[in-house]
């Protein structure tokens, strides 16, 4: 019989001669890492590149429902091997696990069972294998997490119902799902064009902003009046590129510090959005509140203010300044690609400084519905193509302003949701553009008498003037 610590070093000498000797490396991959709390990342980007990859191969899978509970992810079981070839070498891989001293207590999830991936290959590969091989599983392994990942929704705002038990995190959030995509937006198709086109060129130059020394990101400002569909052609853009969206509301950031922490801890592939930017700040740096979602006009249930030097009351707001930072690149280090977009609807309130380029890229402007515009709407709503109204709506539509909004809600309004024959729709829509018509006619003619009389009493002053002079 042989003590136990003779034996434990036997087996050590054993499994020492034995790797000296073997033509085969072994790199193990643990699933908890250094900071000890966080699954790591490659082991992760693995078992996405496993299950997609080498799940053929394998006998013994395991199915999980992802994140969105819609795709089942398919990874490889514990104690399973799968083989797998990288430009015609053949390297093996074990997923595996070690049962942990159980007289600990577990601290964090794994503490159990230490799970970890092997990698084996013949000694002569290791150039190949290190260098090419494993990034190249790393990027795969990302690209298989990111296409079945659920999109989130992020806000700021965490005063409403949702997530509030969250409190630990800057941002809450809710799932992602907007059906709006660039096919059910009524536009101008040139002007989408050039948007889509935009949005590709900016997903694919990542080497470029590198190469000229700027963060990944692309600024972009809508603007329109109300119901042009601005916050539609947001989830759009989110649709399309599959990003996340960070809804940042303003008035709820208490000063630029906080809005900076905010920045910093949103992720990459995602769109940052501050709608209404002409009603969350102006160029004292003061904020407004915003009445348009019914917010109280004053802080009256604040304590009354003890008199302050004024500096420690700058930092008890968002500045235009600390935005303009947070736009500009403080940030770069935290990883590119990102979008920001701001919405507003008097593009001439905001300042030029914080729309200049290279803060806001590209100024989109939303407008009213013209004929191409209804024609998508038409085809969304009502599936028809051609009609004999076409003529006279395209007619009225250029002859008055009517929201893309607007016009939807007359084609369909709500309380009719039963009838969908686009006739009488169709019709109604004649009807609301008529009204509409007249209704812009009637504005214009008072616009018109309004300035007859101005210019009229301003003759008669001048005249009056002239009068005494003499
Ligand atoms: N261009 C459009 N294409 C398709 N639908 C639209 C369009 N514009 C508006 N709509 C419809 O009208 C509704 C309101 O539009 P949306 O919220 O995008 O307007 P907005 O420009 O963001 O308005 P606001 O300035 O008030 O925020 C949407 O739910 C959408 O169904
Ligand atoms: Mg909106």
């Amino acid at each position: 019989h042989i003590p136990e610590t003779l034996r434990l070093y036997l087996t050590a000498c054993a499994t020492k001669l034995t790797t000296y000797f073997s033509p085969y490396i072994t790199i193990t991959i643990p699933e908890y890492c250094a900071e000890r709390f966080k699954r790591g990342e490659f082991f992760l980007a693995i078992e996405s590149y496993l299950g997609h990859a080498c799940a053929r191969r394998a006998h013994k899978l395991k199915a999980e429902l992802a994140k969105d509970s819609k795709n089942l992810q398919v990874s490889v079981d514990d104690h399973e091997e799968v083989m797998d070839e990288f430009k015609g070498v053949t390297l093996w891989w074990y997923a595996s696990k070690q049962p942990s001293k159980a007289s600990l207590i577990s601290f964090y999830p794994g503490q159990e069972d230490k799970r970890f991936y092997q990698l084996v290959f013949h000694r002569q590969h290791r150039d190949l294998i290190v260098d090419e091989y494993l990034p190249f599983v790393l990027a795969e392994g990302r690209a298989v997490t990111v296409r079945n990942r659920q999109r989130r929704l992020f806000t700021n705002n965490a005063s409403g119902s949702w997530n509030s038990y969250r409190q630990k995190s800057v941002w809450s959030h809710v799932k992602f799902e907007h059906p709006a995509t660039f096919d059910t937006l009524a536009m101008d198709t040139d002007h989408k064009e050039s948007i889509i086109s935009d949005l590709m060129a900016f997903q694919e130059s990542k080497e470029y902003y590198a190469k000229v020394g700027n963060a990944w990101k692309r600024g972009y400002l809508l603007y329109g009046p109300p119901g042009t569909g601005k916050s539609t052609m947001i989830a759009a853009m989110a649709n399309f590129l599959d990003y996340d969206i960070y809804d940042l509301e303003l008035t709820a950031v208490k000063n630029n510090t906080e809005l900076r922490k905010l920045f910093i801890e949103t992720t990459g592939k995602s769109i940052i959005v501050i709608e209404d930017i002409d009603c969350s700040i102006d160029l004292t740096g003061k904020r407004l509140k915003r009445d348009k979602k019914g917010t109280k006009e004053s802080d009256d249930d604040e304590k009354p203010k003890l008199p302050t030097d004024p500096e420690k009351d700058e930092t008890s707001k968002v500045t235009l300044s600390g935005l303009l930072n947070f736009i500009d690149g403080l940030w770069s280090a935290c990883g590119g690609e990102r979008i920001i977009i701001f919405t507003t609807n008097h593009k001439e309130k905001l300042d030029s400084a914080l729309i200049r380029r290279g803060r806001m890229d590209k100024h989109i402007e939303m407008s009213y519905c013209r004929f191409e515009g209804f024609k998508v709407l038409a085809n969304n709503y009502l599936d028809v193509a051609e009609h004999e109204l076409f003529g006279e709506i395209r007619q009225l539509l250029e002859e008055t302003d009517m929201s893309p909004a607007d016009v939807a809600e007359n084609m369909m309004p709500m309380s009719e949701k039963k009838k969908r024959d686009p006739n009488v729709c169709l019709a109604g829509l004649v009807e609301a553009l008529k009204k509409a018509k007249v209704a812009k006619a009637k504005e214009e003619e008072e616009a018109e008498a309004k300035k007859a009389k101005e210019k009229h009493e301003q003759e008669e002053a001048e005249a009056k003037k002239a009068k005494e002079e003499t």
